[in-house]
């Protein structure tokens, strides 16, 4: 795998009891690194979706998602219905918002392979 670059090179931190979440306009910023992904309705999480080639492949991305989950130490919501349509949502939860952290964990997750419905 080629070395990362940008968002998907850097690494979650800790969130201090004072951490706040981004303003909108450092939101829309990141937001066009990571163009797959997009802004929830209030604003406060990103999604992305995808529809995986079937059942176990969805499985093995969603592992795959956790292992980098587990070393960043910052934890998406993961979506699976009907058997193969994968939907990922982030957001900080030390601040009820949106942190670079979850658009480095996004950026990361661009990175990895997912076999996809024909
Ligand atoms: C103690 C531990 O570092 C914290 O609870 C981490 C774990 N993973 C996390 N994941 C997310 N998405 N938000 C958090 O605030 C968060 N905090």
């Amino acid at each position: 795998m080629s070395q990362p670059t940008g968002l998907a090179a850097k690494r979650c931190t800790p969130c201090s009891g004072t951490a706040q979440s981004l303003p909108a306009d450092d939101v829309h910023r990141l937001l066009r690194e990571v163009p797959d992904w997009s802004l929830t309705p209030g604003g406060d999480r990103i999604r992305r979706a995808w529809h995986a080639r079937d059942f176990a492949t969805a499985l093995a991305f969603f592992n795959r998602i956790g292992g980098i989950a587990d070393e960043e130490d910052h934890h998406p919501d993961l979506h699976l219905t009907d058997y193969r349509c994968v939907v990922v949502e982030l957001w900080t939860h030390a601040v009820g918002g949106l942190t670079e952290n979850d658009f480095i964990l996004a950026a990361k997750i661009d990175s990895l392979p997912l076999e996809l419905a024909k």
